[in-house]
């Protein structure tokens, strides 16, 4: 449990978020409410406080800013499988699971780019929810992960030499918690194809929240990164306590079906999807939040080493 002070300085951390609403290819992302708001109501009732440690969140990526940045510069993503240790994880997935019985996702869906039009398409067996200061009562550890993860990230890539050039900003974010069931996957895809001054997104931050997996469960997420001038695929485990980021503009992911839960009657080869009201321990929730940049100009910037790979890559 949190001492009163430590939870103020969260407190004081999330009072500098804004209101951000960004229209990214034709879907409004909107931050419904502050967490200011939610967390001044929560100090002057004394209600949950969040479990999960802020302090020792913010000290985890401290330590490793230089890294991150030297990884992020040099070949497009970072990777740690111990951001948090799984009891923590399993608290932030049970609020997950909380914020879905709530009736907080709905079922989700992409847009790619074929040719010149967005099409768009189902993602079936994949639920989302755009977390905002609302869930705060439903999700303490939820909304305080995010909030310190965006006062945290953007100031420390700007202090570092590789990575400065970015100007991530800490003022403005969009955030999304998705469950994968029974099969689903994800199609190749760049979180932000276009960077058509709408969309800002630079930086994108996945945290798995899955305490239970094993190797064989599937649902990897594989990038596609560069290796010389070869597109190499990088596969990397939902294993809980996972954080990923990658550039939001640059690298293409898709996510490799998870294992199946059951099977369709009619045939025995395909998953039978989850419904959003069923839950399964094999269910691959995923937490991101997506870091925007203060200067578009760095979006899709054709001098990038990653430029080419939109161009490599097969996509769908
Ligand atoms: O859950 C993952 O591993 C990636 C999800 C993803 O690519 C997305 O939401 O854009
Ligand atoms: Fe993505």
């Amino acid at each position: 449990m949190l001492s009163r002070t430590t939870t103020s300085t969260a407190a004081a951390l999330i009072h500098g978020l804004e209101r951000y609403s960004v229209s990214t290819l034709g879907r409004q992302l909107t931050l419904r409410s502050t967490y200011a708001s939610v967390l001044s109501r929560h100090f002057s009732s004394h209600t949950d406080v969040p479990t999960i440690d802020l302090a020792q969140l913010q000290a985890t990526i401290f330590s490793q800013t230089a890294q991150i940045s030297r990884d992020l510069s040099s070949r497009g993503y970072f990777t740690t499988v111990s951001l948090l240790p799984l009891d923590e994880v399993t608290t932030l997935r049970s609020q997950a699971i909380s914020l879905r019985k709530e009736g907080r996702y709905v079922p989700s869906f992409s847009e790619k780019l074929v040719g010149d039009t967005i099409q768009r398409f189902d993602k079936e067996g994949v639920y989302a929810c755009e977390p905002d200061g609302g869930d705060y009562y439903t999700a303490p550890d939820l909304i305080s992960y995010i909030a310190t993860i965006l006062q945290t990230l953007p100031p420390a890539l700007n202090d570092e030499e590789e990575t400065r050039d970015n100007e991530l900003s800490n003022a403005a974010f969009n955030a999304k918690l998705a469950v994968t069931t029974g099969g689903s996957r994800y199609p190749c895809h760049i979180d932000n194809p276009v960077g058509n001054g709408l969309d800002v997104r630079k930086l994108t931050a996945i945290l798995y929240l899955n305490p239970a997996w094993k190797e064989g469960d599937g649902g990897e997420i594989r990038l596609f990164v560069k290796d010389e001038e070869e597109v190499k695929p990088v596969d990397l485990s939902p294993v809980g306590g996972r954080l990923l980021l990658f550039w939001s503009d640059e690298i293409p992911h898709e996510v490799l079906p998870t294992a199946c839960s059951g099977h369709s009657s009619e045939n025995d080869d395909v998953c039978e999807k989850s419904a959003l009201d069923v839950y399964s321990e094999s269910d691959r929730y995923a937490l991101t939040v997506w870091i925007p940049t203060d200067n578009r100009g760095v979006l899709h910037d054709e001098r990038s080493k990653f430029a080419s790979l939109k161009d490599l890559v097969h996509f769908g």
